[in-house]
């Protein structure tokens, strides 16, 4: 099988120049073949206040009304996307911008109302990865914005944590794939306040321990809760790292946090 790398940077890292900077000379430094997905709500959050439209986010997702919609596909599929596609062309990146409407890669479907109605936010049913392996035959990088498609040709909001794990799920139908979350730390920590407290290894059972101590928490959960799905489906190997060190983990440094099914022999 291809071995074929999808990192997912946040929106973090997006917001700040000079980690922006130091992440794409890190992924531009991969070897093979690989995909890019991208957060940005941070700058979405940003721009919307400033066309006085506000946030709100419920469970770490945005509830997306139609004036949000326009903003997060302006901000995501414009803006951000664009905007990273020029600067890994200038670095001799081939890369393509893409929404999971362009070719018909990531459909969804507008997530039902419930007790909350989340909008225009969309829950992924498929991934046409045929069509994403066909970009990457052509040794194209794609580069994805957080944003998918129905049927009936809505735009939909997407967390790009899910859409990550989502078509690194459908990816390793084709290749042996890995999956790496980028953001600013070195990984999943066993004390917040300590930055060089990073976990090694987590299984499912040490992740439940941790959460329920409270030291796995916020954007965290729902993050670990989509690798673990990822290594549950099949992808071979799902990293959290720091931005400027995805070359190194995708390399087999042991930097970072390797999730693992089951306990560790
Ligand atoms: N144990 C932990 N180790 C590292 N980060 C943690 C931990 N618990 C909570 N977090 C928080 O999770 C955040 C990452 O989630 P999120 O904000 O959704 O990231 P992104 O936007 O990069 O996807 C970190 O910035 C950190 O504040
Ligand atoms: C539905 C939903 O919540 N979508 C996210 C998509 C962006 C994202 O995931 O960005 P980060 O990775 O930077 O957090 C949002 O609009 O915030």
């Amino acid at each position: 099988m291809n071995s074929l790398t999808i990192i997912k940077i946040g929106g973090n890292v997006i917001d700040n120049p000079d980690a922006l900077t130091q992440f794409l000379a890190s992924f531009r430094g991969i070897q093979g073949h690989k995909i890019l997905i991208h957060g940005g709500g941070k700058i979405a959050t940003q721009v919307a206040e400033k066309l006085g439209i506000s946030t709100t986010m419920v469970e770490g997702r945005r509830i997306t009304d139609q004036p949000m919609l326009d903003v997060v596909t302006m901000v995501y599929g414009g803006l951000v996307n664009k905007q990273i596609v020029a600067r890994l062309q200038a670095m001799g990146v081939d890369a393509i911008g893409l929404t999971g409407a362009d070719a018909n890669t990531v459909l969804s479907k507008k997530r039902a109302v419930g007790a909350i109605d989340y909008g225009f936010v969309g829950d992924i049913e498929e991934v046409n990865s045929g069509q994403i392996q066909y970009f990457v035959r052509q040794n194209l990088t794609p580069v994805f914005a957080p944003l998918t498609y129905d049927r009936t040709g809505s735009l939909l909001n997407t967390n790009a944590d899910t859409m990550a794990s989502a078509i690194a799920v459908d990816m390793a139908i084709r290749n042996e794939v890995t999956l790496v979350y980028c953001f600013e730390k070195k990984g999943v920590l066993a004390d917040p306040d300590n930055d060089d407290s990073v976990i090694a290894e987590l299984t499912p059972e040490s992740y439940a321990d941790y959460k329920s101590q409270g030291v796995i928490n916020k954007g965290m959960i729902p993050k670990l809760d989509n690798a673990f799905k990822a290594v549950e489906k099949g992808v071979k190997r799902v990293i959290i790292c720091h931005a400027n060190q995805v070359a190194e983990a995708v390399g087999g440094s042991g930097v970072g946090t390797v999730l693992r099914l089951g306990v560790p022999a």
